[in-house]
């Protein structure tokens, strides 16, 4: 059985001025694969030729099975359902006659339409609009009435072109629970959003453009994405230790605004986030506020801006068949950071060490196991309380 659901080999597509491609990427069965870029990227020309709305272009394109560019391209379409934000402005029928005429294009078998309909417009919250003509439906309404047609059809694989536009956040929250059960039920979703930071824990597998090119595929771990942080405290802080604690640690320091007092960390695992509060801790360091930043393009073009770093970094290596000194030193800085990555392989035992610690806690037993550094910061706490309590 095929594993891919969409496949695009060697696609291009041109435009008067633009070119779009070429493209090589899959669609794999089962997982949610986001199609992400800047305004102007491609998505739309990829989505469009994945639904068969864009049917001249070189290369090969197959979706479901079919190929794009063959007589049958369009039975594709029975077995995939598709979002885009819809005009209803000059539709004087109402939603449910609408809705039900659209099943009998759509397909969908007979004697479910009028259950399915009623489903739809009640999980939506259209119902009491029911007998409304569409044309008089609020932008946010038609948007849903959109939603329920990509929904309707019930089908393994869905593809949503923005489907956030014009929702306010308890509907883009239910979108997302939604999003999450199809996932569950091992459903196919291929996505594109601006608003990436809602839909990132969901990503699968990221397709990343740039101005027409293809700059990234893979899975999360292959972009080794680190979730930025913005710490604000009290007052001044001293950013030159801290940066030395933070040598060793999977985490990284990226400024110190002097003016707020803030410092932005980044770390591609939650878990180190324990490591800042330890050493907060050490220099009884109080924090005003602690913010997730949101994911957004500018983090993905830097996780493969640091990737690509690397990347260039073993290519240089291999094409010295001598090493020079600069070499060695790079050499030097990739053992390191192979060893870092051996460490970040090991961090769930450094973490059960870590809780133990913390359990331990209340000083009455002697602690084992845990780095200086860090049995330090345990001590000045237990000396504090103790000099307190005297
Ligand atoms: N029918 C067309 N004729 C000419 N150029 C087009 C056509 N469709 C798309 N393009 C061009 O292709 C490029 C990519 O457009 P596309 O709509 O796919 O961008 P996008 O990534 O979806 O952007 P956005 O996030 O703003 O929707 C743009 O430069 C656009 O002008």
């Amino acid at each position: 059985m095929e594993n891919y659901v969409i496949e695009f080999k060697n696609y291009v597509k041109k435009f008067k001025n633009t070119k779009i491609g070429p493209l090589n990427f899959q669609v794999e069965k089962g997982k949610t694969t986001a199609i992400l870029g800047a305004s102007g990227s491609g998505k739309s020309v990829v989505i469009k030729t994945m639904i068969g709305a864009i049917s001249n272009f070189d290369g090969e394109v197959k979706v479901c099975g079919y190929s794009k560019k063959k007589r049958k391209a369009h039975l594709a379409n029975k077995d995939i359902s598709f979002y885009t934000q819809m005009d209803f402005s000059l539709y004087e029928m109402n939603v449910v006659t609408y809705l039900k005429n659209m099943c009998i294009v759509l397909g969908v078998n007979k004697k479910s339409i009028n259950h399915k309909v009623d489903y739809w417009l009640d999980f939506f919250d259209l119902k009491k609009d029911a007998h409304k003509k569409i044309k008089n439906f609020s932008w946010g309404m038609q948007n849903r009435l959109s939603l329920i047609l990509s929904l309707i059809k019930d089908t393994d694989v869905i593809i949503l072109d923005e489907p956030g536009a014009n929702l306010d956040s308890s509907w883009r929250n239910k979108m997302r629970n939604l999003l999450i059960d199809y996932k569950n039920r091992g459903r196919t979703i291929i996505i594109t959003s601006h608003n990436i930071d809602e839909i990132n824990d969901l990503i699968d597998y990221y397709v990343v453009l740039e101005k027409g090119k293809l700059v990234f595929t893979g899975t999360k771990l292959d972009l080794n994405m680190y979730a930025k942080y913005k710490m604000y405290f009290y007052e001044k802080f001293d950013y030159e230790s801290f940066q030395k604690f933070l040598s060793g640690k999977n985490i990284k320091a990226f400024k110190y605004d002097e003016l707020e007092n803030s410092i932005v960390f980044a770390t591609n695992s939650t878990k180190e986030i324990n490591w800042i509060f330890l050493y907060l801790i050490k220099e009884t360091t109080p924090i005003l506020n602690l913010v997730k930043l949101p994911v957004n393009m500018d983090s993905i073009y830097k996780a493969l801006e640091d990737n690509n770093d690397y990347q260039k970094e073993v290519t240089q290596i291999f094409q010295n068949a001598v090493p020079d000194k600069k070499s060695l030193k790079l050499a030097e800085k990739l053992e390191k950071k192979a060893k870092k990555e051996m460490e970040q392989q090991n961090l769930e035992i450094e973490d059960k060490k870590y809780y133990k610690t913390l359990e331990n806690s209340n000083f009455s037993k002697p602690i084992e196991n845990i780095e200086s550094k860090e049995l330090n910061a345990l001590e000045d706490i237990k000396d504090k309380k103790e000099a307190n309590n005297n």
